[in-house]
C-alpha cells in the first residue's frame, strides 16, 4: 500500500501508526506532498492523509488503484497537556488549512476538550484575537511570532474507522480486528492512567502547599483577577471567623464586611502596600501585593500585637548580635606611633584572662579593639557578644545581662531565658558605654565579676560563668565616681588592665591611609583625591573620630564627579560633629559646656588665637581682659567671659597653653602652625 500525506511530519506519524498494525504483513510505501512524489503509483491501495491533498496527488495516481481518504483524530497520547491549561484560557489553534483548523477545533470540543476558547489560525488568516498561547498539531512554524507559548500536540492520527477500512481492503480484518480494538482501548487506558497519576501528584502538591500555607504564622488570602477567593488559610479562618469552605470560590466583596479593607486589597494600581485594620476587635497589619503573571492578589494578615513583640525581640537581638566579633588587629589601620603602641599593648593584654577597660572618644575604635582582643585571645573559638548600654532601655539591661527564670516578672518567657553572661560562656563579653548603667546594675555586675557566678532574676540556682569582660567608655569614670554615679569598686574591677585609644585629631598622620582603606572598602579605588582635599581634611578636629571620617568619605564618594574628589565635595560645617561627647576630664568639657561649643564659630576661635599670637609677639602678657579688649578692634568683638570659653577650647585643641606665670597663656607650636595654614 502507499500512504500519501501532506507534510513530512504527518507522513512519519501515520506510517508509524500503520506499521504497528500491518507492518509485518504489508509493505507500506509513503510520500509527503511537500517533499514531492517520485513516480506514478499503479496497482496499489492508496491512503490519502486528508481530502485536502486529493487534487494535488491526482496526477500521480495511475491505473488499478483503490483510494481511501483518511479520517483523522487528535492524538490521545498528547492530549493530556491540554488539560494543564487553565479554564477559560484563550488560545489560537494553528494548522495549514482553514478546513483542518475548524475540523480540529470541532473534534476537540466533541472529545470533551472544551475548557478553553480556541480561535482558528492558518496562513493568510487575519488574527482576530491576540493570544499568548497557540496549540498546533505539528505546525509550529506557522505560529505567529507574537505568541509566547506553543503547545505542539503532534499530527492527528488515523481514526479507528479508517484503520478498519484499510484492514478490510487488505483482507486482514478478520485476523486483526481484535488487536485493533485492544490497541485502541490500551491507548485510552494509558491515557487515563497518566491522567490519574498526574491528578494524584497535583493533589499531593496541593495538600503540601495547603499545609505550608496553613503552617505560616500569618493569615493568607489570595484572590484571582475577578476577586474570587482562591486561598484562605487556617490562621485567617481564626482571625476572621469564617471557615474556608464557606468562602472559597466566593467573591471577596460578598465575604468581607469591612469595605475599607476590601478596597485596600482590590486596589491594584497602588502596587505593594501595608495598612493597619481592626478586624473583629483584632488589630491586624495587612500587606498586599499582586502577582503580575496571572493577576492574583495576595494579602497577608499579621496580628499587630505579635508583630510589635517580634520587633522588640529583633531589636534586642540586634543590640547584642549587631556587634559580632568580626574584627582582628589587622583591621586596625594606622601607622601613628601612639596607635601602634596601643596596638602592641592590646595584643599583650589579649593573651591574659583579665578584665580590660578601654577608654576613648566615640568612634575611636573601641569595639574594633575589643573584637580584635577576643580574636587574639585563647577564647577566640568561644562567642564574642557585645552589648551597648546606651542603646539598651534601662528596664531591659538586667534581664539581658543576667537572664531570668520563668515567672520572674510579667511577660517573662516560659522556661526563663539565658542572659548574655551565660550565652558568652567560654568567650568574651563586650560591655560598651559602661558609664551608662544604673547603680543597681553596677552592684549586680560587680558581684558577678567578683564571684564568677550569677543568679538569674527570680532564680535561686547559682550558675558558674567563665566569661572575659572587656568594658568600654567614652566618659570620665573618675568624675562619675566623684558625682556618686559610678561605683569605685566596680571601676577598679573593670580597670584591671587599661587601654586608651588616641583621638583621630591627635593622629592626623593616619588620615591618608584611613581614607585609602575606606575607599578600598567601598570598592572605589578608581576615585582620586585632590591634594588640597587631604590638606583640608587634616585641619578638622574630627570629634566623631574615625566613624566621622568614614561617613565623610562615604559622603564625598557619593557627591564627587568624574572620579575625582575636590574641595567642593567636602561636606559643609553642619555635617561635622562639632559637639564633644564625653571625656569629661577634658578642660573643655568642664569649662565650656558642650552646648557653648556648638555656638562658637571657627572664625572667633581663629580671631582669639591670632590676638594671643600677636600679643605674644609684642612681648605682652596675655590675659582674658586684654584679649577681649583687642577683639573689639576686630569684626568679632567678645566679652571676657566669651574669651574664656574660647581659650578653653583652643587649649583643648592644643593651640594654646595656659600657664600661671606672669605672661599668662601662650601659643603652642601647633597653634602657630595652624595660623600659618589659615594665613596662606
Ligand atoms: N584604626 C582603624 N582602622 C580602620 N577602621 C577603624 C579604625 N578605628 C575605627 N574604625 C572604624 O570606625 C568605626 C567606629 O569604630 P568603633 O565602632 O569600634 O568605635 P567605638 O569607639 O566603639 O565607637 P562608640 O563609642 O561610638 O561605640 C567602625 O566602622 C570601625 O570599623
Amino acid at each position: 500500500m502507499v500512504l500519501l500525506a501532506g507534510s513530512e511530519e504527518t507522513r512519519r506519524t501515520l506510517v508509524d501508526q500503520l506499521s504497528e498494525f500491518i507492518g509485518t504483513f504489508v509493505n507500506i510505501e509513503s510520500f509527503a506532498v511537500d517533499e514531492g512524489i517520485e513516480r506514478i503509483i499503479s496497482d496499489r491501495l492508496v491512503l490519502l492523509s486528508s481530502y485536502l491533498i486529493e487534487e494535488e496527488v491526482k496526477p500521480f495516481i495511475g491505473e488499478n488503484c483503490q483510494i481511501i481518504i483518511a479520517k483523522r483524530i487528535v492524538n490521545f497520547q498528547n492530549i493530556d497537556q491540554l488539560f494543564t491549561v487553565p479554564v477559560g484560557t484563550e488560545a489560537l489553534y494553528v494548522n495549514d488549512f482553514p478546513e483542518t483548523v475548524n475540523e480540529a477545533i470541532a473534534s476537540l470540543k466533541s472529545l470533551g476538550v472544551d475548557h478553553m476558547k480556541l480561535y482558528p489560525y492558518f496562513p493568510g488568516k487575519k488574527m482576530v484575537k491576540e493570544a499568548d498561547l497557540a496549540i498546533t498539531p505539528g505546525e509550529v512554524n506557522l505560529v505567529p511570532d507574537s505568541v509566547k507559548t506553543v503547545m505542539n500536540i503532534g499530527p492527528r492520527l488515523l481514526d479507528i474507522t479508517t484503520i478498519i477500512t484499510v484492514l478490510g481492503r487488505l483482507g486482514l480484518l478478520e485476523e486483526k480486528q481484535e488487536e485493533v480494538s485492544t490497541r485502541y482501548i490500551r491507548t485510552i487506558i494509558q491515557l487515563s492512567r497518566r491522567l490519574a497519576v498526574a491528578t494524584s501528584e497535583a493533589n499531593q502538591v496541593s495538600e503540601h502547599l495547603k499545609k505550608v500555607v496553613d503552617g505560616v504564622h500569618d493569615g493568607i488570602l489570595a484572590i484571582d483577577r475577578k476577586g474570587t477567593i482562591t486561598v484562605f488559610n487556617g490562621i485567617l479562618e481564626k482571625l476572621l471567623g469564617f471557615h474556608s469552605s464557606r468562602v472559597m470560590g466566593k467573591n471577596i466583596r460578598n465575604v468581607l464586611g469591612n469595605h475599607h479593607l476590601c478596597d485596600f486589597i482590590l486596589n491594584k494600581e497602588e502596587g505593594e502596600a501595608d495598612e493597619y485594620f481592626t478586624v473583629d476587635y483584632a488589630d491586624v497589619m495587612v500587606h498586599r501585593f499582586t502577582i503580575d503573571s496571572d493577576g492574583t492578589t495576595v494579602a497577608t494578615f499579621k496580628n499587630a500585637v505579635e508583630t510589635i513583640e517580634m520587633e522588640r525581640k529583633l531589636r534586642r537581638e540586634l543590640v547584642k548580635r549587631g556587634h559580632y566579633g568580626k574584627y582582628t588587629f589587622d583591621d586596625i589601620i594606622g601607622e601613628n606611633k601612639q596607635l601602634t603602641e596601643t596596638k602592641t599593648i592590646a595584643k599583650k593584654l589579649a593573651k591574659t584572662q583579665l578584665t580590660i577597660l578601654i577608654h576613648g572618644e566615640s568612634g575611636t575604635g573601641k569595639e574594633l579593639f575589643a573584637s580584635s582582643i577576643h580574636h587574639a585571645s585563647s577564647r577566640h573559638k568561644g562567642p564574642f557578644l557585645a552589648v551597648n548600654f546606651s542603646a539598651l532601655p534601662e528596664d531591659l539591661v538586667e534581664s539581658e545581662l543576667f537572664g531570668y527564670e520563668e515567672g520572674a516578672f510579667t511577660g517573662a518567657k516560659k522556661g526563663g531565658r539565658k542572659g548574655l553572661f551565660e550565652q558568652a560562656n567560654g568567650g568574651t563579653l563586650f560591655l560598651d558605654e559602661i558609664g551608662d548603667i544604673s547603680l543597681k546594675v553596677q552592684a549586680r555586675l560587680l558581684r558577678v565579676l567578683q564571684e564568677k557566678e550569677l543568679l538569674r532574676i527570680g532564680g535561686s540556682k547559682i550558675i558558674p560563668i567563665d566569661v572575659r569582660v572587656v568594658a568600654a567608655t567614652n566618659r570620665n569614670l573618675l568624675e562619675l565616681i566623684e558625682k556618686g554615679e559610678f561605683r569605685e569598686d566596680l571601676y577598679h574591677r573593670l580597670k584591671v588592665l587599661f587601654l586608651h585609644l588616641p583621638e583621630l585629631r591627635n593622629r592626623l598622620d593616619d588620615i591618608e591611609s584611613l581614607i585609602r582603606y575606606f575607599m578600598h572598602q567601598s570598592g572605589r579605588m578608581d576615585v582620586r583625591l585632590e591634594p588640597e582635599v587631604l590638606q583640608q581634611l587634616k585641619r578638622y578636629q574630627w570629634y566623631g573620630n574615625i566613624r566621622e571620617l568614614k561617613n565623610t568619605i562615604d559622603y564625598m564618594l557619593a557627591v564627587c564627579d568624574d572620579q575625582v574628589i575636590r574641595i567642593k565635595d567636602i561636606p559643609n560645617e553642619s555635617f561635622f560633629q562639632s559637639k564633644r561627647h564625653g571625656l569629661a576630664s577634658d578642660p573643655v568639657q568642664t569649662a565650656a559646656t558642650a552646648a557653648t561649643v556648638t555656638t562658637i564659630q571657627e572664625k572667633e576661635l581663629i580671631s582669639v588665637l591670632s590676638i594671643i599670637d600677636s600679643l605674644e609677639k609684642e612681648g605682652q602678657s596675655i590675659s582674658r581682659m586684654k584679649v577681649a579688649e583687642k577683639s573689639k578692634e576686630t569684626d568679632a568683638p567678645l566679652s571676657e567671659q566669651q574669651v574664656r570659653y574660647r581659650m578653653d577650647l583652643l587649649e583643648e585643641r592644643g593651640h594654646i597653653e595656659k600657664t600661671r606665670g606672669r605672661l599668662g597663656s601662650r601659643t603652642t607650636e601647633k597653634g602657630r602652625g595652624f595660623l600659618a595654614t589659615i594665613h596662606c
